[in-house]
C-alpha cells in the first residue's frame, strides 16, 4: 500500500493508442489488476473505454475528470480520464481512418500537458502508423512526433528488457536511406545523448556502450563496406578521447552474445531492425521503449497494435505495466533532481 500523500505522486498521462487495436484493452486490464503509486489519467474517449470494458467483461469504474481537476491516486479498478472524443465508435480489429485525427489529438494533448507541467510523464500504448499516414500527415512514430513537438534536435529510441538495453542511431527510416543518415555528427549527438541519459535517468556513472557496425562483420576491414572506416570509427575515437567508454564498431551478429552483453550497459544499433529483433526475442512483452533526449518523460510498450487480438481478452499488459512503472520512476527521479 502506498504511504505517500496523493498530492506528491507524479501525474502520468496514458494515451489510448489506436482505438481499433489493443491499446484500450491493455489499459483496462493493467489498471484493473495492478497497483501504481501515481496519479494516472487516460487521454481518450470515455465511450471507447466503457464499451471495450464491456466487451472484455471487465467491471471498472471509468470516470471523466472535471475540467482542471487533478486525477486521484490510482486504485485498481478505477480509471480517471480526460475525455477526448473519437469521430466514430471504434470496432475492435477494424482500422478506421475517421479516428486518426483523434489518435493524433491524444498525443498532442499529452505532449502539451507535459510541457506545461500539468503531467509529469507520458505513457503511450501503440498506434498504427499506417492508418495515421493515410490522413496525409506523415507519422513515422511517437518518437519523431514528440521530437517535433518539443523541438528537440536529437532524440534516441531505446528499448530496455531485463536482459539488455538497445538504443538506435536511426529510428523509422527505409533501409535504403540508413547509410546516408549515419554521419559523424549524428553518431556523436546520438551517442552523447545516450551516454548522458544512461547517467542521469539510469544512475550509471560511466556507461559502457557496445556499438554495432553497419555492414556484415563490421565491414571486414573495408572489404564488405566502408562506413565503419570512414564514419563510425572516427566518430567513436573522438568520443573516446573525450572520456566515453565505447566498444566497437563490432559485428552486430556477435555483439549480441553473452560475453559482450554481460560486460556492458547498452548496445547501440545503427538501425531499427538491427537491434530490436534481438531485444524482442529476449524480452517481448516485458520490455519498455523510452525516448531519450526529450525535455519530457515518455515511455511506451514494446509491441504494436495487435489488431488481431483487440477485444479478445488475449492481449498481455506486461509491457504496459513496465512502461508505466518506468515513467513513474523517472518522474520521481526528476523531482528529486529538481529540488
Ligand atoms: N509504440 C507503438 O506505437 C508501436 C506501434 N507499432 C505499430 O503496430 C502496428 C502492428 O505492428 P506489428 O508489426 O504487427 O506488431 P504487433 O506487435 O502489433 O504484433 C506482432 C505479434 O505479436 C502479438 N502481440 C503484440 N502485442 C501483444 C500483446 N500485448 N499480447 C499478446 N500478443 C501480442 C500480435 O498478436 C502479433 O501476433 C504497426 O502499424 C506498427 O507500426 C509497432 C510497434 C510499436
Ligand atoms: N519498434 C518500436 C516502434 O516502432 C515504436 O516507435 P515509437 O512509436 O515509439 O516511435
Amino acid at each position: 500500500m502506498n504511504q505517500a500523500s496523493p498530492d506528491t505522486l507524479p501525474i502520468i498521462a496514458i494515451t489510448s493508442g489506436e482505438p481499433a487495436g489493443i491499446g484500450p484493452d491493455i489499459i483496462l486490464s493493467a489498471l484493473n489488476e495492478s497497483s501504481f503509486a501515481a496519479r494516472l489519467v487516460i487521454l481518450g474517449d470515455v465511450d471507447l473505454l466503457r464499451s471495450r470494458a464491456k466487451t472484455l467483461n471487465l467491471k471498472l469504474d471509468i470516470e471523466p475528470l472535471a475540467p482542471n481537476a487533478k486525477p486521484p491516486a490510482h486504485q485498481p479498478g478505477r480509471i480517471s480520464l480526460m475525455h477526448i472524443p473519437m469521430a466514430e465508435m471504434a470496432q475492435p480489429g477494424q482500422l478506421n481512418i475517421a479516428n486518426s485525427p483523434y489518435v493524433l489529438e491524444t498525443l498532442k494533448q499529452a505532449g502539451e500537458g507535459c510541457l506545461s507541467g500539468k503531467f509529469d510523464g507520458i505513457v503511450t500504448p501503440p498506434v498504427h502508423k499506417g492508418i495515421l499516414c493515410q490522413t496525409g500527415t506523415h507519422f513515422s512514430g511517437h518518437t519523431e512526433f514528440f521530437q517535433a513537438q518539443c523541438h528537440s534536435p536529437h532524440v534516441v529510441m531505446m528499448l530496455a528488457s531485463e536482459a539488455m538495453k538497445v538504443a538506435l542511431v536511426t529510428t523509422h527510416l527505409p533501409l535504403k536511406d540508413v547509410s546516408e543518415a549515419i554521419t559523424e555528427e549524428t553518431l556523436r549527438k546520438v551517442t552523447l545523448a545516450l551516454h548522458r541519459d544512461l547517467q542521469t535517468k539510469f544512475g550509471i556513472e560511466q556507461p559502457r556502450i557496445l556499438v554495432c557496425g553497419l555492414n556484415p562483420h563490421a565491414g571486414e576491414d573495408g572489404h564488405l563496406g566502408r562506413e565503419e572506416i570512414e564514419t563510425i570509427t572516427p566518430a567513436l575515437d573522438k568520443l573516446r578521447s573525450e572520456g566515453l567508454d565505447l566498444i566497437g564498431p563490432l559485428p552486430a551478429d556477435t555483439l549480441f552474445t553473452p560475453n559482450y552483453l554481460e560486460n556492458a550497459d547498452c548496445a547501440l544499433a545503427m538501425y531499427h531492425d538491427q537491434g530490436l529483433p534481438v531485444l524482442k526475442y529476449s524480452g517481448f512483452g516485458n520490455a519498455v521503449n523510452i525516448t531519450l533526449g526529450l525535455p519530457i518523460i515518455r515511455t511506451s510498450v514494446d509491441h504494436g497494435t495487435a489488431i488481431d487480438l483487440a477485444g479478445t481478452g488475449n492481449a498481455n499488459h506486461g509491457s504496459l505495466n513496465v512502461a508505466i512503472q518506468h515513467a513513474i520512476n523517472m518522474a520521481n527521479n526528476a523531482k528529486k533532481f529538481s529540488k
